[in-house]
């Protein structure tokens, strides 16, 4: 779509609200769009597109446009630069003077910017990815972080199964591959909006990352067990874990925050799953936790993080991160895995995820864990994959990355609690 003089305003207007960081992107986008009733469907998207290119490369944007460029010059140099609108199409659309300092813009070149300008991160982001990868593997992800997610599907095959669905699609003009790892994804080639489609409004599909649903592959829940989603949020994973359970045993969704267990009402509803039990509590130490102790099969901790790896869907939050949020974070994390391993019986299984690309929110929490907790030992998770003959092999623990894999980063370790007798539960994945 052709920017005209309107949608450059307004996607300025919007940009000066997100530069505040006082908020999430979504939320300032969606509250814009609430005040400006008038904004046509791909007005909406033209402006949500461009707010989030910027975001996404606002780095070495204001490397080439000036440390002090505000959002109306920031849209017009992303327009200019990484676009590729030239001059005379610009030119309608901005001042003269806008026009001359598109000229002037600095000719960067790569090896005169900092790997921060390059890559389009915070030096602190920087600093710990550089320690755990080289700098080749840090410009890859980087670009595949900088680039906007695909929508991918999860089929409910408690309704149907992928082949219908993707008949159905093809039938109203949208076509999708099925996913490189999980039995359940759907990867749509357009990104139409689909809350009003009847397969979304029939639970027959759910919008959710590929790599997403691989956690619900890990913690690879049976018909008739009693698990716990332990950081449920709007449950995400909760829908998937419910439907390998085949809607029946006892599903607890936990969280702290009542608005997001209320928004996961309508979703259990539309995917017609009758095992799943929504749980508010007070903190991991809550009593209702203390009171399933040693009781449950499998409990996921979805933990709280950086969210680091989904910074192709919330660009603003590399901005919006800080490293003294990531050190609350991991002693949040640690007091979660430790508050819900007590749930786990004797055999059970623990699944501790996060979507950080971060070793301190991740396998640093884990190996803490298991130093002080004797009787947990880890699963090698590229065998649980293998046996469920699902090729991705990251090694011990899951690491996904978008540009490895073409998921949202995600981090997940799988932990057993010895049996009683001491030894661990024979592995018999369905
Ligand atoms: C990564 S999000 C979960 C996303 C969700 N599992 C999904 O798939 O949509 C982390 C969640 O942890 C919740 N949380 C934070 N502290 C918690 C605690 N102490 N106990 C349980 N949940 C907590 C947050 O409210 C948030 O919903």
């Amino acid at each position: 779509m052709k920017p005209n003089e309107k949608l450059i305003d307004a996607t300025a207007d919007v940009l000066g609200r997100l530069l505040r960081f006082e908020y999430p992107a979504d939320g300032v986008l969606s509250a814009y769009f609430r005040e400006q009733r008038a904004l046509q469907s791909r007005d909406r998207a033209f402006i949500a597109e461009h707010a989030y290119l910027v975001l996404r490369r606002l780095r070495w944007l204001r490397a080439i446009a000036g440390e002090h460029a505000g959002a109306r010059k920031l849209l017009i140099a992303a327009l200019a630069r990484i676009q590729g609108l030239g001059v005379k199409q610009l030119a309608p659309l901005v001042s003269r003077k806008e026009a001359e300092w598109l000229e002037t813009l600095a000719q960067s070149k790569a090896d005169e910017l900092s790997l921060g300008e390059r890559t389009d991160l915070p030096d602190w982001v920087i600093e710990r990815l550089s320690a755990q990868m080289d700098e080749a593997a840090l410009l890859s992800l980087a670009r595949a972080l900088n680039q906007q997610a695909p929508l991918d599907l999860r089929i409910n095959l408690m309704k149907t199964d992928r082949e219908a669905v993707m008949a159905t699609l093809a039938n109203n003009g949208l076509t999708a591959e099925p996913g490189r790892y999980s039995p359940w994804a759907l990867r749509l080639n357009e990104r139409p909006s689909l809350s009003k489609n009847p397969l979304y409004e029939k639970g027959i599909i759910e919008v959710q990352d590929e790599g997403s649903q691989l956690l619900a592959l890990l913690l690879a829940p049976r018909r008739g067990e009693m698990v716990v989603d332990f950081c449920a949020g709007a449950g995400g994973k909760t829908l998937a874990i419910g439907a390998m359970m085949r809607s029946t045993g006892r599903l607890y969704a936990f969280d702290v925050s009542e608005k997001r267990l209320i928004k996961m009402r309508p979703r259990v509803a539309r995917s017609g799953l009758s095992n799943v039990h929504p749980v508010l509590i007070d903190s991991e130490a809550d009593t209702k936790v203390k009171r399933l102790a040693g009781k449950i099969d499998r409990v996921l901790v979805d933990a709280p993080c950086s969210g680091l790896g989904t910074l192709r869907r919330n660009p603003d939050l590399k901005w919006r991160q800080t490293p003294q949020a990531v050190t609350e974070l991991v002693a949040k994390q640690r007091a979660i895995l430790a508050g819900a391993s007590r749930l786990v019986k004797a055999g059970g299984r623990l699944v501790y995820a996060t979507c950080s690309l971060l070793n301190e929110e991740n396998r640093g929490v884990v190996d803490d864990f298991l130093a002080s907790h004797p009787d947990f030992v880890r699963v090698p998770v590229n065998e649980l994959l293998a046996a469920a003959r699902i090729e991705l092999d990251t090694g011990i623990d899951l690491e996904l990355r978008p540009d490895l894999h073409g998921t949202d980063g995600f981090y997940a370790a799988v932990l057993e609690r010895r049996a009683a007798d001491g030894k661990q539960e024979q592995k018999n994945e369905e």
